[in-house]
């Protein structure tokens, strides 16, 4: 068990002006909730790892301390579906996100240009790539880029939690997976200036933050 990991909140039904008057007690019941994901995500990482032929804590060991983040999504009924979004496009930044929702479906998975529904399965946990992997695997892992739609009659609500690196942490390709420096396909940056930039004012669509990192892009960088 990870002991020292830093749980930072990031509670989503704050900032987002979607309901009112509602405030979850997440102090204590959050922080056991983050013990209990930190070692199966680890494990998720593992699995990831190996099946890249790095050692099994290869993805582990690059995560410095770590860092988990929580997102706690609040998402009223709309009368509206079809005119009312929930989340935006995007992809997470982190290196395995495991989701949490209740019995209403609303994530939606971008694949082969479409976006198609997740069904919700009861007593599971949906398991995401974020852009950590995908810059640290050159490319071999996708991030998956996802969208949250709400419902007509009932309220959902999903927790997200991110496993990533520490803040200054530099995310890069492994370099076993590399033949030479000129391939990497992205640009090497710490977390936190990563985090930063995806996380900015700025309108950012689906995966342009990670797009703006590769190495052949020309329109946008980091
Ligand atoms: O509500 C969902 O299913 C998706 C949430 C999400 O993508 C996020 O918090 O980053
Ligand atoms: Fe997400």
């Amino acid at each position: 068990m990870h002991s020292s990991s830093k749980p930072f909140l990031k509670d989503t039904t704050k900032s987002s002006g979607l309901h009112a008057g509602i405030r979850l007690n997440t102090s204590i019941v959050t922080k056991e909730y983050l013990e209990e994901l930190w070692p199966l995500a680890l494990k998720i990482a593992g699995a990831l790892s190996e099946g890249l032929g790095l050692d099994r804590d290869y993805i582990e060991k690059s995560l410095g301390e770590g860092y988990q983040i929580a997102a706690f999504n609040y998402y009223p009924p709309s009368p509206e579906p079809d005119r009312t979004l929930g989340l935006a496009a995007h992809s997470d930044h982190g290196g395995v996100i495991i989701l949490m929702e209740n019995n209403v479906v609303g994530l939606q998975v971008k694949h082969n240009h479409k976006w198609v529904d997740v069904p919700h399965v009861p007593s599971s946990f949906v398991v995401n790539i974020g852009d950590y992997t995908e810059i640290l695997s050159d490319g071999r892992y996708k991030s998956v880029e996802h969208r949250a739609v709400v419902n007509a009659k009932r309220t959902r609500i999903s927790i997200g939690v991110s496993l990533g690196p520490e803040m200054t942490a530099i995310v890069a390709p492994a370099a076993l997976l590399l033949d030479e420096e000129s391939e990497m396909k992205y640009k090497p940056i710490t977390y936190k200036d990563y985090m930063r930039f995806q996380q900015s004012k700025v309108m950012r669509e689906g995966k342009s933050p990670l797009q703006a990192l590769m190495s052949n892009n020309t329109s946008e960088s980091v």
